[in-house]
């Protein structure tokens, strides 16, 4: 299908759709009511049914809409894969609370596996299988581009490992500064360098008070 043209309100109501579809798709669901829908996205029907409209003839009356159909287009309106699978490195701490986490099956895909030097934090944590790093080339999911990095020690040889097994995207949490190939994207966050430019913005902001 050809992406249509629509209202701006509109196409940002899009994620949102799309993100309790695929939760309800989870959860075994197979078509959904647009009240049903209305209350979990908190959003007037009158108005999904108008958002849908402009989409095609996608709902029946007293059958309500297919979720895989409208899953499928919304994914190519936004242009997005929904499922990319994340790889994440050294499930210590941070890495665990991650994992932990790993809600991000309804907006952009889902840590699918974990690696780590250390054999007592390999096994299955929160669903999740962690191997060892030597496994990393048999392991890695097929097509898998994006890696999330929490390790502590020989950050710039890992990551190297990781683009010769074919990431192109990183999400740096060590505070390691690392050098990567044009053709792959480092994305660092760091709580304590946001920190630091909060307590500079907030010192800011008292002064100007004065
Ligand atoms: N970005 C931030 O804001 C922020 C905040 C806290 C910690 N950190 C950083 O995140 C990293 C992890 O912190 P943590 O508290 O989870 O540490 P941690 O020691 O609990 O966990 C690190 C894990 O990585 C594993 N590991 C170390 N080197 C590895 C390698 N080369 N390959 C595979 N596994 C490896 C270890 O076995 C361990 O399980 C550290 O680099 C820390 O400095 C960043």
């Amino acid at each position: 299908m050809n992406k249509k043209k629509v209202p701006k309100a509109t196409l940002q109501r899009y994620p949102v759709y799309l993100k309790a579809l695929r939760r309800l798709k989870k959860y075994g669901h197979t078509r959904v009511m647009s009240k049903e829908l209305s209350e979990l996205v908190n959003i007037e029907s009158t108005t999904i049914r108008r958002d849908f409209s402009l989409l095609g003839n996608l709902g029946k009356q007293g059958y309500g809409y297919d979720i895989d159909t409208l899953i499928d287009i919304f994914n190519q309106q936004l242009g997005v894969d929904f499922d990319e699978k994340i790889i994440l490195v050294g499930a210590g701490n941070l890495g665990r609370a991650l994992m932990k986490y790993n809600k991000w099956d309804h907006v952009v895909g889902e840590i699918a596996c974990a690696f780590d030097i250390n054999p007592d934090r390999q096994g299955v944590r929160f669903n999740i299988p962690v191997y060892s790093m030597d496994e990393l080339e048999e392991k890695i999911p097929e097509g898998c581009r994006i890696a999330i990095l929490t390790i502590s020690d020989n950050v710039q040889g890992t990551v190297d490992q990781l683009i010769a097994c074919g990431i192109r995207g990183i999400v740096d949490f060590t505070h390691k500064h690392v050098q990567v190939p044009n053709n792959v994207s480092l994305k660092v966050v760091d709580v304590v360098s946001s920190v630091q430019e909060l307590v500079f913005e907030t010192n800011n902001l008292d002064n100007k008070g004065e």
